[in-house]
């Protein structure tokens, strides 16, 4: 059985009279990384606050396997300390603090360690605050958007090196993002959040062989059964991102056609259900 790093029940967060998180309850895999997508004020940071035990639920259960660390978009750094000075903090703060971790991060990237941390650049300053939560080995490592004010060069590396410590140790990494296209290279299971509730949430291999793309006449439902996704209709033709038990694999009769979609299509549907031809995204 797959282990499980977070686990929640009935979650819920209300602030003031809005609910940020309601009825919410997922299981997601240890030792993977999981990327946590959904639309602004979906409760992406909320759920990431409750998890790491700064925000306190309104109702339900949590339950996270392990040490967490959460870094956000705020760097938890002092401007004044060099890098070699924060690493020390950080070794200071954790007893299970991994030193050669930390300062391996650093050279992958060449970030000085004489340098203050005020002086470095927002990206250079990112590297420090991974080094640090690296460093403080966390079982889960809850990444909300830390990588936003990466190069989009940087990001790929930094996304790469981070499935690699995932394969090497028994981390699991959950990253919120907005990139939708750079997706397929994240994760290896998705969760979607849609006003504060859980919409996707699976392996992204078993999410993709459940959806389809059906394209054909213009029709108000399509062909076959299944939960419509996303519809998109020209003049005389339609669309319909659906979900349904064999995906792709499912018969259509002529003229219909059905495709294989790719995981930016199938979050871009989730998101924007109803979408007009042309429009940006
Ligand atoms: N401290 C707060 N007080 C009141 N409402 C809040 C507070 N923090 C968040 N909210 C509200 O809760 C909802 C969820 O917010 P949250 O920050 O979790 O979303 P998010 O998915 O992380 O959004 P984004 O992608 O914009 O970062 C939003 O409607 C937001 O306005």
């Amino acid at each position: 059985m797959t282990e499980v790093a977070i686990e929640t029940r009935d979650l819920g967060k209300q602030y003031r009279k809005l609910w940020a998180l309601k009825d919410f309850s997922v299981s997601l895999p240890a030792n993977k990384v999981i990327a946590l997508v959904g639309a602004n004020g979906a409760g992406k940071s909320t759920l990431m606050s409750i998890a790491a035990g700064i925000l306190p639920a309104s109702e339900g259960e949590i339950h996270v396997n392990g040490r967490v660390v959460l870094l956000s978009q705020e760097k938890p750094l002092y401007r004044s300390f060099r890098v070699a000075e924060m690493l020390a903090f950080g070794r200071h703060l954790n007893r299970t603090w991994d030193h050669q971790r930390a300062l391996t991060w650093l050279s992958r990237f060449d970030i000085p360690l004489d340098r203050p941390c005020g002086k470095l650049s927002g990206g250079q300053q990112t590297q420090v605050a991974m080094a640090v939560a690296l460093g403080a080995r966390p079982s889960v490592l809850l990444l909300d958007e830390p990588l936003a004010n990466l190069d989009p060069v940087a990001r790929r590396d930094v996304i790469g090196e981070l499935l690699a410590e995932v394969a090497e140790s028994d981390m699991t990494v959950v990253l919120s993002t907005h990139v939708v296209a750079e997706l397929a290279e994240v994760g290896d299971h998705l969760l979607l959040l849609s006003q504060g509730r859980s919409r996707l949430d699976g392996d992204v291999e078993e999410l993709l062989a459940q959806h389809t793309r059906l394209i054909g006449p213009r029709a108000d439902t399509p062909p076959i059964e299944g939960e419509v996704v996303q519809t998109q209709h020209t003049e005389r033709q339609s669309t319909f991102v659906i979900r349904t038990l064999l995906g792709a694999d499912t018969p259509v009769a002529e003229p219909w056609q059905a495709q294989p979609v790719t995981l930016e299509d199938l979050v871009l549907a989730y998101l924007k259900p109803n979408r007009s031809l042309g429009e940006e995204l």
